[in-house]
Formats: C-alpha cells, sequence, structure tokens
C-alpha cells in the first residue's frame, strides 16, 4: 500500500456500514440497491482522491504467469478494471510487445492510465467501460484478446451480476484464451475482522466478496470457463509495532474457454491450497484432500 496512507489513522477505521458479502450473506435490498447505484460514484471518488498512490505496482505477475504472457506472436491482453494501471504497467515493462486493453468504470481511474509515465496509444487503449452493462465487444473486436487480467476486480461487483462479466469477457476472448484470476478467498483477515483499510472505498463505502472455492468454480462453469488451475494461497503477515499477525488468503486462478466436454478430471487434480513456503495441499472440487506436501 502507499506509504501516504497512515497506519493506524481515523481515516483506515469502519465510520459506518460495511457489507460484506458471501455465498451465505443476503444483502437487504435496500443495501443492495444502494450499492449498485453508488459503485460506481465512490469508486470514481476513491481514485479522485489517492490519484495512483493506493494500490501497489504488482509485479509478481510474470513470476505467476509468465508462461501465458510469453510465447510466439504479439499477445494482446484486456485487463478489466483496471483502476490507475497497477497491472498494465509492470506487464507493458516486462512483455515489450504486448498490447493491452484497459478499462475501468471510474473516469478518473482510466484517467489516471492516460496520464501515466509509459502509456502510448501504440501500446494501450485506456477506455471507461461497466463490465456489468457496456458490451466490450464494441471496443475489442470479437475474439481478439489472447489473456485477460481479472485481478481483485470481481470481488467489487455484486455476486448477482458476476455472470454478466463473465459473458461480456467471453465475447471479446480467443478460443484459446485464458483468464488469470486473483482476488479475496474466504477467511481472508479482511473479513474476519472487518476493519481493513483495503476494504474502504471511500467515507462510509466498504466492499468486498471473499471466495471459496466451489463459488468460483461454479460461477465460471455456469458460464461457459474450465477451471485449468486453483489455487488458496494462504500467507501469515506480521505487525511488530502493532503487535498483530494478520492471515491473508486470496484465489489464484486460470481459466480457459469451455470446449463443452467434461473436464471434471483436470479441476480435481489443479485445485490446491497453496500456504506460501509451507505446504501445498491438493483438494478435489468439494474441497476434500487428496495430497498434502511441503513446498520448503
Ligand atoms: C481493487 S481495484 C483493482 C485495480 C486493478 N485491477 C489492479 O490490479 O490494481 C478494483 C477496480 O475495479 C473497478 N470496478 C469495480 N466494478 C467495476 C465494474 N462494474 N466495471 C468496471 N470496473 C469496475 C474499480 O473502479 C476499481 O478500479
Amino acid at each position: 500500500m502507499a506509504s501516504n496512507v497512515k497506519k493506524g489513522s481515523e481515516e483506515e477505521q469502519p465510520t459506518s456500514r460495511l457489507q460484506i458479502y458471501s455465498t451465505s450473506d443476503t444483502l437487504s435490498p435496500f443495501w443492495r440497491e444502494k450499492y449498485e447505484k453508488d459503485a460506481k460514484k465512490y469508486w470514481d471518488v476513491f481514485y479522485k482522491r489517492h490519484q495512483d498512490r493506493f494500490f501497489k505496482d504488482r509485479h509478481y505477475l510474470d513470476k505467476e504467469w509468465g508462461q501465458y504472457f510469453s510465447g510466439a506472436g504479439r499477445k494482446v491482453i484486456l485487463e478489466v478494471g483496471c483502476g490507475a494501471g497497477n497491472t498494465i504497467f509492470p506487464l507493458l515493462e516486462t512483455y515489450t510487445d504486448a498490447f493491452v486493453h484497459a478499462c475501468d468504470f471510474s473516469p478518473h481511474a482510466v484517467n489516471l492510465v492516460k496520464a501515466h509515465k509509459d502509456f502510448t496509444d501504440s501500446r494501450v487503449s485506456a477506455f471507461v467501460c461497466d463490465l456489468t452493462i457496456d458490451d466490450l465487444s464494441k471496443q475489442i473486436s470479437s475474439s481478439s484478446v489472447d489473456i485477460v487480467t481479472m485481478i481483485f476486480v470481481l470481488s467489487a461487483v455484486s455476486p448477482e451480476k458476476m455472470p454478466l462479466v463473465l459473458k461480456n469477457v467471453r465475447k471479446v476472448l480467443k478460443p484459446s484464451g485464458r483468464v488469470l484470476f486473483r482476488d479475496y478467498a474466504t477467511g481472508d483477515l479482511a473479513q474476519e475482522r472487518l476493519n481493513c483499510k483495503d476494504q474502504k472505498i471511500s467515507e462510509n463505502f466498504y466492499r468486498a466478496f471473499y471466495f471459496s472455492n466451489e463459488f468460483l468454480t461454479s460461477l465460471f462453469k455456469e458460464n461457459g470457463f474450465d477451471v485449468e488451475q486453483l489455487d488458496l494461497c494462504c500467507k501469515q503477515v506480521e505487525n511488530r509495532s502493532r503487535e498483530l499477525v494478520m492471515n491473508r488468503r486470496w484465489v489464484q486462478a486460470v481459466f480457459r474457454l469451455s470446449d463443452g466436454t467434461n473436464s471434471s478430471t483436470n479441476t480435481e487434480a489443479a485445485i490446491s491450497v497453496n500456504h506460501l513456503g509451507q505446504e501445498k495441499i491438493e483438494l478435489d472440487v468439494n474441497g476434500n484432500m487428496l495430497k498434502q506436501r511441503r513446498t520448503i
């Protein structure tokens, strides 16, 4: 996180309503409607206020997914919910031939991307788009994208509307394309403690969805994707000055367009829990342990 966000400041404390979505929660109609109406506005205010200082550049992408970005030919990437560009600019730097489409429903976020020192029209097309409403194929040719990056964006969309995002993305993905996904997992400290600054989008506005393996697998399968890989990643982060041990959990996954056949065998083998630097546990689709091994 950017150093200008003060640790332990008033600003980080939830002062009002916190709405956490989970597969078992039901939102009251009032809050669902209010969130949907206000989400775009609040994210836009968030970027107006924090500019490009809140999220850190994501330098792990080539380490985690290099095999998908490299290879023959110019790769076309679509970053959905691009924010200030913390995913796209590290990618452009590493893969010097890549072309990136980047969209977000916050006009301020898209302007930050366009104002970035590494932005150039010949390599980036940045545009405003609400993924749940606007048809991506009006901006990008159908079946032309090699890789869609979905980094901490689907958790910002209400569960009822997630299928709309996946259907939208499907239109522009090549048949051989992949969706690279990373987002909050159930049991993340922010879900447990409800006071993490990551959750605060604006005054009185907090938002998150936490994915379970089962929910994520069904969501993508029901919308025409197969699971190629799915890891539950867990990391303990210690903050000595505040005497806190924080359990961060996120899901990292790769999806491809469904070929229409039943690929449950592949899916079972691919799903794993990865306690970083500690152990790797392979689960079947129902979360039962198949194998456990040390990774260090
Ligand atoms: C946590 S930020 C992640 C930004 C970026 N992917 C990154 O790697 O840093 C989530 C982003 O999703 C955007 N977003 C949320 N809902 C959206 C929607 N329905 N359509 C387009 N963008 C959306 C927000 O404006 C925000 O920029």
